[in-house]
């Protein structure tokens, strides 16, 4: 039985493609029950088109009204953005408490964070959020341009309001900026920056915090529940040899992360673009398009934080509850360069540590490959292998390149050798 802290809840999903839309209610679901809300009633909702931002027609919005009275609904979680307006006019409608997918996210974010620039970070998300919110409600203060506190004429509560937030939130940018600076000289007392610096990435509940314990012998929190980690933490992988690197769990990443959240969360995730290299760690044993979706989810987040040109590994992790070998098979196909393992078992460990350690400390050769036009895509990949392009020359039937290359990762260009 949920407890009575849970309130009563309607899920409106809405997707554009009916593939995988049970699996993403499923998420939702457990983001509900993450914070605090017992999913009593789901919606699917199919949105007109790929592009367009969520809107519903009167008919549904009433439709709606009924479920929330006959099952005495107390909150609708939108797994979506809502525009402010329509925001406003859909709570008061349906008078209950509307989350969309940015309060929703902010709300769990804000049960986890434990450090004091995590905490800042939230507080800072919930109130840019907010003054969101509050787009719509006149452009006086604008036009006003009044001194900080100063009170302009016939501004209303809301206004004030929307002063308090801006001033409260360049306060808070204030602090989190002295507490980076902080970090910046403690990396430099404890000499990070002069080793190399890998970060684990992933969607949310991948394994990246069992890894990093395994990797590093920590004791990270570990949870089969959605954003356990929020602040980063970073410990030392130590070879055989004596050679060291230094590895950092942040954050997971999740399908329509909101944009203020990374705006927010700026700090923590700096770590990851100040890295040398990334284990992009994937939970294998979920479905081959819910995979495909997580990998594509994650890689958006990364160019949004101008990360997605670093070198990076596949983590394919939890092979131990693969009971699909197709998978396997596809994912090898489909994605270099990678790995699978199990941080439960232990399965691949080695060779992953093997793969660490040759991208850091690599025999590099230069070769001359030719790339036919309809290889070229080819060329997008030469970064993942970090193979450092020397010479491009374009013709019409294709393009020269001369590169630098780990020799163990130039395999895969065997065929186009010249
Ligand atoms: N079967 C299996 N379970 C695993 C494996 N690795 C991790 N798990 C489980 O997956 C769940 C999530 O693990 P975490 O390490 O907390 O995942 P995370 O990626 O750090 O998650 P967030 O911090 O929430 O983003 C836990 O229940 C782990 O025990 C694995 O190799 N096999
Ligand atoms: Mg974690």
């Amino acid at each position: 039985m949920l407890k009575s802290k849970f309130k009563r809840a309607l899920i409106l999903e809405t997707y554009h493609s009916n593939e995988n839309v049970e699996y993403f209610l499923d998420e939702t679901k457990a983001l509900c029950l993450t914070a605090n809300f017992e999913p009593v009633v789901s919606i699917l909702y199919k949105l007109k088109n790929k592009d367009s931002t969520f809107f519903i027609g009167r008919g549904k919005i009433e439709e709606i009204k009924k479920i929330i009275l006959e099952n005495e609904i107390e909150a609708v979680v939108i797994d979506d953005e809502v525009d402010p307006h329509f925001f406003r006019f859909l709570s008061e409608f349906w008078n209950v408490e509307l989350i969309d997918k940015s309060s929703l996210i902010i709300s769990i974010f804000a049960k986890r964070a434990s450090t004091k620039q995590g905490k800042l970070q939230v507080e800072l998300a919930r109130l840019n959020y907010l003054l969101s919110q509050t787009s719509g409600w006149g452009k006086i203060l604008s036009r006003l341009g009044g001194g900080i506190g100063t009170r302009g004429p016939g501004e209303t509560k809301k206004e004030i309001d929307k002063r308090t937030l801006s001033l409260k939130i360049s306060r808070l940018k204030n602090e989190i900026k002295l507490i980076e600076k902080r970090n910046k000289i403690i990396k430099k007392k404890r000499n990070i920056s002069n080793f190399p610096n890998i970060s684990l990435v992933g969607y949310t509940n991948a394994g990246k915090s069992t890894l990093m314990n395994v990797l590093t012998n920590s004791t990270v929190l570990v949870r089969d529940q959605l954003f356990s980690t929020l602040d980063t933490k970073t410990a030392i992988i130590k070879f055989n040899d004596d050679t060291k690197v230094f590895l950092t769990d942040t954050v997971g990443f999740i399908r329509k992360l909101p944009h203020r959240l990374i705006e927010a969360f700026k700090a923590t995730l700096s770590q990851i673009s100040e890295s040398n290299f990334l284990l992009h760690v994937v939970d294998a044993s979920k479905p081959i398009e819910i995979i495909k979706q997580d990998i594509k989810s994650v890689n958006e987040v990364l160019k949004e934080i101008n990360s997605n040109d670093i070198p990076s590994i596949l983590v394919f992790n939890k092979i131990d509850k693969c009971t699909n070998l197709t998978n396997v098979h596809e994912l090898a196909e489909l994605y270099k360069p990678y790995c699978f393992i199990s941080a439960i078992t232990g399965y691949g460990i080695d060779k992953l540590l093997e793969k660490i350690k040759y991208f850091l400390y690599p025999n590099r050769i230069i070769i001359k490959i030719f790339l036919p036009h309809e290889k070229t895509k080819i060329i997008n990949l030469i970064k993942n292998f970090s193979g450092k392009i020397l010479e491009k020359e374009w013709s019409t039937s294709g393009v020269k390149i001369i590169l630098d290359i780990p020799q163990d990762y130039a395999d895969f260009l065997n065929d186009y050798i010249i």
